[in-house]
């Protein structure tokens, strides 16, 4: 396959990226913060200058920046995709952002006649290393068709999911239920502890429950060692909750229990846990009042 330019070399771009690398397509990176490019070029990435001069070098090239702002800023500012994205060539955003992040980039490629692609995942930093992500696409059915054989490697499925904005919507349906679970999760093995029960035995219990889940299984075991080493990072569970809300408010959706669990995602980011795992909103549920 052709070289494919990947820009954003965060925790998830860069397992991407190395995985392309690892797989046999030849990679062209490029960071915001160029330095983290450097362990890609050591394994035989070459490295753009900026995300124009990318698009320029490749026939497609995937995006995968923290938010919207950021999703927007590789694509209109000075040096960004629009700059050399022309007929023949697709830009495929893997980021998380919303419908409307996603309408405005699609509409502003495919008025310079390139095609666009949303591609946000599931699954988070070892599903990336290891090419086990699920995959979200919407957008150019001739894109989505002709980067299949990057998506093969980078997921263990992908899906298509028709016009753009429902690969957006679908990803933050997702991530809404996942935080809301973690903050019911967290809630319970607080619960557990203060009532006098081992933590760790309740995580064995649900481990063979009918609520058993890989999240759950993975978490859990760091959690109750308070080691939160980010692989999703709480900054960006909370803008997927703040992000969902606004869906629910759009199509009037009562989401009490996932308002809820932004609250809380709000509040470990106020208290300087936003770079953490966002399995660290854990730490917001510990804290009890001072008794009278
Ligand atoms: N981590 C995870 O488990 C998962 C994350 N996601 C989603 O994938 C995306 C990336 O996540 P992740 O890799 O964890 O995030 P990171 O915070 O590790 O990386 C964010 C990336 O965005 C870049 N960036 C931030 N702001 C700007 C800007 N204004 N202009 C250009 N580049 C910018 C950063 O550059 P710089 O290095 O210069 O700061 C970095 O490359 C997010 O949308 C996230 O929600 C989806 C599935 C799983
Ligand atoms: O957006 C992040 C998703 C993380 C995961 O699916 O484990």
């Amino acid at each position: 396959m052709e070289e494919i330019g990947f820009l954003g070399m965060g925790i998830m771009g860069k397992a991407m990226a190395m995985n392309l690398l690892r797989h046999g397509f030849k990679v062209s990176v490029w960071n915001r913060t160029l330095s983290k490019c450097d362990e890609l070029k050591e394994h035989g990435a070459s490295v753009g200058e900026s995300p124009a001069a990318v698009i320029k070098k490749c026939k497609y090239t995937i995006g995968m920046l923290s938010d919207p702002p950021a999703a927007l800023s590789v694509v209109f500012d000075k040096g960004g995709i629009l700059e050399e994205i022309c007929s023949g060539k697709g830009y495929i955003d893997m980021s998380t952002v919303d419908a409307e992040t996603s309408a405005k980039i699609s509409e502003a490629v495919q008025k310079k006649g390139g095609s666009f692609l949303e591609a946000p995942v599931s699954g988070s930093k070892k599903p990336a290393e290891d090419g086990q992500l699920v995959i979200l696409a919407a957008g150019e059915k001739g894109l989505y068709d002709a980067i299949l054989p990057a998506f093969d490697v980078l997921g263990k499925k992908s899906f298509f999911l028709g016009e753009v904005g429902n690969g957006a919507k679908m990803k933050l349906v997702v991530n809404m239920i996942m935080g809301s679970m973690m903050n019911a999760f967290s809630e319970g093995l607080v619960l557990a502890d203060k009532s006098g029960l081992s933590p760790k035995t309740l995580l064995d219990v649900l481990d063979l429950a009918a609520i058993a889940n890989p999240m759950f299984k993975m978490k859990g075991p760091s959690m109750i060692e308070n080691s939160y080493s980010p692989a999703f990072p709480l900054k960006h569970q909370q803008k997927d909750m703040r992000l969902a809300l606004a869906l629910g408010d759009e199509n009037a959706v009562s989401m009490p229990v996932a308002a809820a669990a932004n609250e809380a995602f709000k509040k470990a980011r106020s208290t300087g846990l936003g770079d953490l795992d966002f399995s660290a909103v854990y730490e917001i549920f510990k804290v009890t009042e001072p008794s009278a």
